[in-house]
């Protein structure tokens, strides 16, 4: 028997098109995948929605947790085995994390998306539609949490990130790699995630934002996240998890006022420690009750400090849950 698959939409270049004529790329009222998903029906049954019809820079937080609800739903209510989710790349890589750390389901949920536009040449939509469509009917995919399939990978939703402006190749997976691959025989994963984390929230209040360091990074920053009231900050630090001495009195201040300061790494491999011992250094942001995280990007570490305050204020189980 086939599978059943619900494919959602919510926009993004897939569902875009160019205008020859001044060679703006925008939304339209057409779903220029109705063709594919015609030809799909061989491979799954197959039912379509529209979520949303926006470019992904316009998605936020509260999008994502409306999505989320709907696809628990839809799981729960109407048996499926599986969801394919259209998205626009820009923050493809933030709904798939966001949906990954609060469903807690085994049937597979694919996120993919297209680099080029309907009407233009090698449009990717239609091939990267197909290859979602077959990671979601495979067994395989089952229990591995979100997947992102572009371009004949499969990345897990933690891992990957987009990597380049245009290029059709331009999702990666810059710590471990793709975790599988789609061929014109089938779908083949070589590698298992190591692990997944889940929460689950039934409101997303809290206010987090992200701010990326840099060499003579300015203290008033700090203070700027302080008077508009965030609930907590993500820093992208410096190598191994530096960052400029100046910066140190406003993060103490911050912390004793609570606000829970998390780091991840600016570069775009490796995990921040607490190595350096000199002022500013990861041994100072430790002491001073910075949270570590393992290996996030900062979009995506800020989303789980998004999702995290909404479970728990205490900053040992905040430094546990970034330690997963
Ligand atoms: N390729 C894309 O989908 C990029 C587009 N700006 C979006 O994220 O909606």
């Amino acid at each position: 028997m086939k599978k059943k698959i619900l494919i959602i939409h919510t926009g993004g270049t897939i569902a875009m098109s160019e205008n020859k004529e001044t060679g703006a790329v925008t939304p339209g009222d057409s779903n220029p995948l109705s063709h594919t998903v015609t030809e799909l029906t061989g491979l799954a049954d197959i039912t379509e929605m529209q979520f949303l019809n926006i470019p992904s820079p316009h998605m936020k937080p509260k999008d994502m947790f409306e999505l989320s609800r709907l696809i628990k739903t839809k799981l729960e209510a109407d048996n499926y085995d599986g969801i394919v989710l259209t998205h626009g790349t820009d923050t493809l890589e933030e709904t798939a994390y966001f949906l990954d750390l609060v469903l807690d389901v085994n049937e597979p949920v694919v996120v993919t998306g297209s680099m080029r536009s309907s009407n233009e040449t090698g449009y990717d939509g239609p091939h990267n539609l197909i290859a979602s469509v077959k990671t979601a009917v495979a067994g395989e995919a089952r229990g591995k949490g979100v997947l992102v399939v572009l371009n004949d990978d499969i990345h897990t939703a933690e891992n990957v990130t987009k990597t380049h402006t245009s290029n059709v190749a331009t999702f990666q997976s810059p710590q471990f790699g793709p975790i599988g691959i789609v061929t014109k025989r089938g779908v083949f994963f070589h590698h298992h995630p190591t692990s997944r984390d889940n929460y689950n929230i039934n409101k997303l209040d809290k206010k987090t934002t992200l701010l990326k360091a840099y060499a003579g990074m300015e203290p008033d920053l700090l203070q700027a996240v302080d008077h508009l009231g965030y609930d907590g900050l993500v820093i992208e630090a410096l190598g191994q998890g530096n960052l400029p001495p100046e910066l140190m009195p406003e993060l103490d201040n911050l912390i004793k006022k609570g606000v829970p300061i998390v780091i991840v790494s600016r570069c775009f491999n490796g995990i921040v420690q607490d190595i350096y011992g000199y002022e500013g250094g990861g041994k100072q942001l430790k002491s001073l009750g910075v949270i570590f995280s393992n290996g996030l990007n900062g979009q995506k570490a800020r989303l789980k400090l998004m999702v995290a305050l909404e479970i728990t204020d205490d900053h040992k189980k905040l430094e546990d849950i970034f330690l997963n």
